[in-house]
């Protein structure tokens, strides 16, 4: 019984462990089901955020990487397009993730959308009305006007690879529009987010706070509205005595006074130049050159190097000094500041004779030049006969063995023509008829080592002006062999886009790869700027062995992406070094600075606002009266009258400067705008009684053939020598364009964008001479214009009418004359030998103003012990008895004005001191 006991409580205990294990099981079961619905539902949700983490990711991601190497062929964020894909390197097909065709879809919609928000944008922003930026994106670079300035910062410089440097260096749009910037390449290539800059600075500096945009559309911006917005813009400082001395006197103000690093031409240099081999100050700007090139230089006029040419001849001639590894460059310096030279040189005095076949008995005597580097192979000039030799035959176009080695682009043909004078100038070879093998040559002998050569859309190489045909023909032909084999160095003079590759280039290429690319570029080629389309007609370079230079004063945003894109770079760094001279601020972090670099310190910025003009046979005439409208007729008069009338009062005003006996023509620029060159010249001969009217033609006559004029003389061929000259040229022609003396630029009409101001502008005050930009405008191109001064970050004097004695006494008149009387006051206490101040004319002016000349000080202010606080806490009233005991007009002054001249007398007392 027991023992049945025992075993029934045995099974009940077994049954029990059992029940309890089976329990357990199920526990564990339950439980890892739980478990494993809970991991489940865990990955779901890890997944879920995955996708959605992804999902983000892509669009940015992609955008950075898309536009970091193809940006210029995709600008929008999705880049989903089939062409853009194609266009995309191996390494970014990588990176990029793919895209389903929903996303496809959608990044389609918000593409369109954000076009058309930003064709919005755009076209406000065009029209000169304020947008901000912010919450959208900007439109592709490529599409924006003005962006083609500056240089991003220290890209020149590995040890600066600071990416963000820009930013930290604060600029002012950071505050309102950092998001907005990163449309392309925000996170790898913050430092191209410099003309953001451009157009933010003019978004975010405008203080005017009138809305104007339905005034601005329908016209109806009035004369006086225009000026009281201009009227912040207006060189706001009261000037050292220098500077009003040279406002009122520009012409005899010394020029040493002025630039600190003249290298003036027109400056004899007395250095004594010791060593043979060096040209220039042996302590500052030398180059090591060699005899020969040394002589030649001198005897073309060049005494000395500048900076830029310095620069860029060492660091072209010794690659060790190129921080890019392909060492292509980028060659950046303000106008006029002999840039052309600074790439010319390395060649001309390193002349090829790589490609002759006994070079290398030639080339071992010869290296009396820079050398070295990638160069070695271009042997030097010294040796006049063992070139003549190798260039004979290149004189005829035809031997293509000694031709191509370096090819030229320029924007115009009057630029090449230029650069084909300037080597003319420096290199002529004697003439040789022995090697030349063309009978149709004999009569076109060209000695010149430089060709001009011109090749329109399709792709036909024309020939020199003025040559056979048979010239044409054999250039055509010679043309694709040329690029194939023989060019060596491509040089970018001044091209705002780097559309033009050599047509022969893009088909060799073309070839080798079944052609068939880009077709959706379309017709880019001829729409503004260039853009993708044009670029992806063409092809990339990158496997042809070539150094690519490029040479010019504004250099954008776009221009590099073209760059990084043609040579499939990722980076600036890595597509090109920069060059700039060795006090050239635009790598500088300083926002101000940087700008004010782009245009020669010695260039002054005026402006002259057209008065409305009412058309007589306006049938609202009335209306227009009343309303002070400009009619659009008559728009043209007025600025022709008011061209009419400045040129003569520079005229006189030159007169009166400069002795009587001075046959000094003056020599001005004018840029018709939309008025036309032929009503322009029209107009100045009947109604100025101007007669020396040029164009370029005057200039080309003498191009082609040897004799090229001197730097720094006159073409003149008046017969009475104080008759003005007066060259009326197309925009379009300007870039790069040194015309002989140019004093004074005037533009018609604001130019489209900074860019263009800036060449325009700088057709004047080149190579450190004197120079001064007129710009006539209409009340509604008056925030086009504040766009350009704040872009520019230059300030402008207004260049009023002397005629305008009905006009209201505005403030910066009523400031000059301001000026005008500090300067008086002081001129009194200083040397007599000193040059007077102010005509004889002025200075009725300012008795009849009362303005009387006093040198006591009887004023209870103790200019030295105040501070500019204490100043500026003055009453207006304060302010005016105290600047009127100073014998300081005050008329019209505001207090700002006021305070600024009574800073200007305390500097003057400590000064004196
Ligand atoms: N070393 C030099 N000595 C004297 N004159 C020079 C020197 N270098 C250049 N010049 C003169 O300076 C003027 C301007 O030169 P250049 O046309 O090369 O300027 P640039 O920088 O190319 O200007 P832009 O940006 O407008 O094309 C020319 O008249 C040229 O002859």
């Amino acid at each position: 019984m027991i023992s049945e006991q025992i075993i029934t409580i045995r099974r009940c205990q077994r049954r029990q462990r059992q029940r309890l294990i089976d329990d357990n099981r199920n526990k564990n079961n339950s439980n890892n089901s739980m478990l494993k619905i809970t991991t489940i539902i865990i990955k779901c949700c890890l997944f879920l955020s995955f996708l959605i983490i992804c999902n983000t990711s892509s669009s940015s991601s992609s955008s950075s990487s898309i536009s970091m190497v193809s940006g210029m062929v995709v600008p929008s964020s999705s880049s989903t397009s089939s062409t853009s894909s194609r266009t995309r390197n191996k390494s970014t097909r990588k990176t990029t993730p793919s895209s389903s065709s929903s996303s496809s879809a959608n990044s389609n919609k918000k593409k369109n959308a954000y076009v058309s928000q930003n064709s919005n944008w755009y076209n406000q922003r065009k029209a000169g009305i304020k947008v901000s930026s912010k919450g959208r994106k900007k439109p592709p670079k490529w599409e924006r006007e003005g962006d083609d300035l500056y240089l991003d910062n220290n890209n020149n410089n590995n040890e600066n690879n600071n990416k963000n440097n820009y930013r930290k260096g604060g600029g002012k749009q950071d505050t309102t529009t950092t998001q907005n910037d990163d449309d392309d390449n925000a996170n790898t290539q913050n430092d191209f987010d410099d003309d953001d800059d451009d157009d933010d600075t003019a978004t975010t500096t405008t203080t005017t706070t009138i809305n104007l945009e339905n005034e601005i559309s329908a016209k109806l911006l009035t004369y006086e509205k225009a000026k009281e917005i201009l009227r912040p813009y207006i060189h706001n400082r009261i000037s050292t005595a220098d500077d009003t001395d040279e406002q009122l006197h520009p012409a005899v103000v010394d020029n040493n006074n002025n630039n600190n690093n003249n290298n003036n031409a027109t400056t004899t240099t007395t250095n004594v130049i010791e060593k043979p081999y060096l040209w220039g100050d042996e302590k500052l700007n030398c180059l090591s050159v060699g005899p020969v090139w040394k002589q030649r230089l001198l005897d073309a006029g060049y005494q000395k190097p500048t900076s830029i040419q310095v620069e860029s001849y060492n660091r072209l001639l010794s690659t060790k000094n190129l921080t890019s590894p392909t060492n292509n460059v980028i060659i950046a310096s303000p106008t006029g500041s002999g840039k052309s030279l600074a790439y010319l040189l390395p060649f001309l005095t390193t002349i090829d004779m790589k490609t002759n076949k006994n070079k290398k008995s030639r080339n071992t005597k010869s290296g009396s030049g820079g050398g070295g580097g990638r160069h070695d192979y271009w042997g030097s000039s010294s040796n006049k006969k063992k070139m003549t030799a190798s260039l004979s035959s290149s004189s005829s176009l035809y031997n293509i063995n000694n031709i191509g080695k370096v090819w030229i682009m320029t924007p115009t043909m009057e630029l090449a023509y230029q650069l084909q004078r300037t080597v003319d100038q420096l290199l002529t070879m004697p003439k040789t008829t022995s090697t030349s093998t063309d009978d149709d040559d004999d009569n076109n002998e060209d000695n010149s080592i430089l060709h001009v050569v011109e090749y329109n859309r399709n792709d036909h190489i024309r020939g020199q002006q003025g040559e056979g045909g048979a010239m044409k023909r054999r250039e055509h032909q010679t043309t694709k062999p040329l690029a194939q084999e023989l060019l060596e160095y491509l040089v970018y003079e001044n091209r705002n886009k780097l559309k033009a590759i050599p047509p022969a280039f893009v088909a060799r290429q073309g070839s080798g790869r079944g052609g068939g690319r880009g077709r959706g570029g379309g017709r880019g080629n001829t729409g503004r700027g260039g853009g993708p389309s044009s670029l992806q007609q063409q092809n990339t370079i990158t496997d042809i062995n070539l150094q690519i230079i490029y040479a010019s004063a504004t250099i954008g945003r776009s221009l590099r992406k073209q760059l990084m894109y043609i040579l499939k770079s990722p980076s600036m760094d890595k597509a090109a070094s920069l060059i700039t001279a060795s006090d050239d601020l635009r790598t500088k972090k300083d926002e101000t600075k940087r700008k004010l670099s782009l245009l020669p310190s010695n260039l002054k910025h005026s402006y002259r606002l057209l008065k409305p003009c009412i058309n007589e046979n306006n049938e609202d005439n009335d209306k227009n009266k009343k309303d002070g409208i400009v009619v659009e007729d008559d728009k043209d008069t007025t600025m022709l009258k008011t061209l009419c009338n400045t040129l003569k009062q520079e005229q006189q005003q030159k007169k009166l400067l400069l002795s009587s006996s001075s046959n000094i023509p003056s020599t001005s620029l004018v840029f018709p705008g939309t008025i036309g060159v032929e009503r322009v010249r029209e107009y100045l001969t009947k109604n100025g009684g101007f007669h020396d009217i040029r164009d370029l033609s005057s200039l080309r006559q003498s191009t082609t053939k040897s004799t090229a004029p001197l730097p720094t003389t006159t073409t003149s061929t008046n017969e009475n020598e104080t008759e003005p000259i007066i060259y009326v040229i197309k925009e379009r022609l300007a870039r790069g364009i040194d015309l002989p003396l140019i004093e004074t630029v005037y533009l018609l009409g604001v130019p489209s964008n900074s860019a263009s101001y800036t060449h325009l502008a700088g057709r004047t005050a080149r190579f450190n001479r004197e120079g001064k930009v007129i710009t006539l405008l209409n009340p509604k191109e008056i925030y086009k214009f504040i766009s350009i001064i704040n872009t520019l970050s230059i300030n402008v004097i207004n260049d009023k009418n002397e005629d305008s004695s009905d006009e209201d006494e505005s403030e910066d008149a009523a400031l000059v004359k301001t000026k005008a009387a500090i300067t008086t006051s002081r001129s009194e206490d200083a040397d007599d030998d000193k040059i007077p101040l102010l005509s004889e004319q002025q200075q009725q002016e300012e008795v009849e103003d009362g303005i009387q000349m006093s040198s006591d000080s009887n004023s209870a202010w103790n200019l030295q012990t105040m501070t500019k606080t204490a100043i500026s806490s003055k009453t207006v009233p304060e302010l005016r008895i105290f600047l009127e005991s100073q014998n300081i007009s005050t008329n019209r002054l505001l207090k700002s004005k006021l305070v600024e001249a009574v800073l200007t007398l305390k500097e003057e007392e400590e000064r004196q001191d």
